[in-house]
């Protein structure tokens, strides 16, 4: 793997090292995601050291057996307990040598710093020794400071996982496990109620920012590089938000009409919410449903900086007593809990916080949600699975299971092709999804 470009010199900024090894530390020892994590390591830090740790840990994260391997063998015994957090500060090192531009020194003496941060003092020696052997080690070989870090993107998974993926795709697998650990492209979605696409596409063009269309999900632009979202015409009065275009394709799958009586269930934190209703006007206000109160404040802010409205219930979508009024819905879109092993480039904890057993527990969850769901949907009604899963338990296994138990349910093919739709991580740019259209029959 090369190096990432990135500004930041390092000479300073000891405490962004410090909150990525402690973001590292509560991911991998305490099983918060990565996402959970940052925000409270980085608290304070400047918008700038808060990129930069973001950087670091989302980087070691995607590598982390390789940092293993290349630290492990500088340590004469394993860091452990209260000096776990050094073993991770050590790849936070390492990693900023092999995979990012930073000068060595500035990046060495930043690390060695944060070991004091952390609470660490006594051990800022053992930090800068294993940091300079291996800067000692592997010179870099050029004025870029080019190093290489041996990745193997087998490797870099956990073996049930390769596994999983191995039996499921033996075609396309080594493509999948090389695309999980790429960066993943920054992806918008236009809000059709202020402008069409190639308006906004000229409106980036103006603003310095270079970006195209995608060509099957209609509202789709890719950037060329991502931008911090502060620089996007309109981004805070709601004229585009952030949103892969795989994801997008759930607004045209669903097949809705103003008139549609719509229910969203998982719908946290609004991201196919929001596309629905800035595409209709619909005569009766949709419902959103998800069981964490957390994230549904996010469908609020969400709702809020677009002007738009929904009815949000927090609740166990399955259990259908506490929150359904008993009138059936046209269109129901169950974007299901999943293991999301299809957006593993854009969330690497995912690697390190699932494990084997959660993927039939998912399985299960997802069919007890389709089934208690069914119910509620009208006679010639739609219902569109959908998962960020590219594993068959939880996509074309599910739906085969469930049509064989439904009688009244019916696949309505994606295409003149395909039945289902399974998109792979990295396909048409996109991040790995399953579609399934099912429709209620007499
Ligand atoms: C894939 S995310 C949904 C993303 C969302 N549809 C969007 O487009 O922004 C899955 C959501 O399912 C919710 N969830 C998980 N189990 C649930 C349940 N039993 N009832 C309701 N929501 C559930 C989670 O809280 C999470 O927000």
């Amino acid at each position: 793997m090369s190096r990432q470009k990135n500004s930041e010199n390092g000479g300073q900024g000891a405490t962004s090292r410090a909150a990525a090894a402690t973001a590292i530390f509560h991911v991998l020892e305490k099983g918060e995601s990565l996402s959970a994590a940052l925000p409270h390591a980085t608290g304070k830090l400047s918008d700038a050291d808060k990129r930069l740790a973001s950087a670091i840990s989302y980087g070691v994260l995607r590598v982390l057996p390789s940092l293993n391997k290349l630290v492990g063998a500088k340590l004469d015994k394993p860091l452990k307990g209260k000096l776990k957090v050094l073993h991770y500060l050590l790849l936070v090192g390492a990693y900023q040598l092999y995979c990012l531009r930073i000068k060595d020194h500035a990046a060495v003496s930043a690390t060695v710093e944060a070991a004091r941060i952390l609470g660490k003092r006594n051990h800022k020696g053992l930090v800068n020794g294993i940091l300079r052997q291996l800067l000692r080690e592997a010179p870099a070989t050029d004025e870029s400071q080019q190093r290489e870090l041996p990745v193997d993107a087998m490797q870099n998974h956990p073996r049930w996982l390769f596994e999983a993926i191995q039996a499921d795709h033996p075609q396309q697998a080594s493509d999948i496990l090389i695309e999980n650990n790429a960066h993943p492209p920054m992806w918008l979605r236009v809000n059709r109620r202020f402008f069409n696409r190639d308006d906004y596409l000229r409106q980036l063009e103006d603003s310095g920012i270079a970006a195209e269309g995608d060509t099957l999900a209609g509202d789709a632009i890719r950037l060329h590089s991502p931008v911090p979202v502060e620089r996007l015409p309109g981004f805070d009065r709601g004229h585009a938000s952030v949103q892969d275009r795989s994801a997008q394709l759930a607004a045209d799958y669903l097949n809705v009409k103003a008139s549609h009586r719509v229910l969203d269930c998982c719908a946290a934190p609004g991201g196919k919410l929001l596309h629905l209703l800035e595409r209709n006007d619909f005569e009766q206000p949709v419902q959103a449903i998800d069981i964490d109160a957390k994230r549904l404040e996010r469908v609020d802010e969400n709702l809020e900086r677009a002007g738009l409205s929904a009815v949000v219930h927090c609740a166990d979508v399955a259990e259908t007593e506490d929150w359904w009024d008993g009138e059936q819905f046209d269109r129901i879109l169950l974007d299901a809990p999943c293991s999301a092993t299809g957006v593993i480039r854009r969330h690497p904890d995912i690697k390190w916080l699932r494990r084997a057993e959660d993927i039939n527990e998912l399985a299960q969850l997802q069919s007890q949600i389709l089934n208690s769901l069914w119910p509620l949907l009208k006679n010639g009604g739609e219902l569109l699975y959908a998962t960020c899963s590219i594993l068959s338990k939880e996509n074309q296994t599910q739906i085969e299971s469930f049509l064989k138990q439904q009688s009244s349910a019916s696949l309505i093919p994606i295409d003149e092709k395909q039945k289902t739709l399974q998109l792979l991580p990295g396909e048409r740019n996109g991040d790995g999804f399953f579609y399934a259209r099912l429709k209620k029959v007499e």
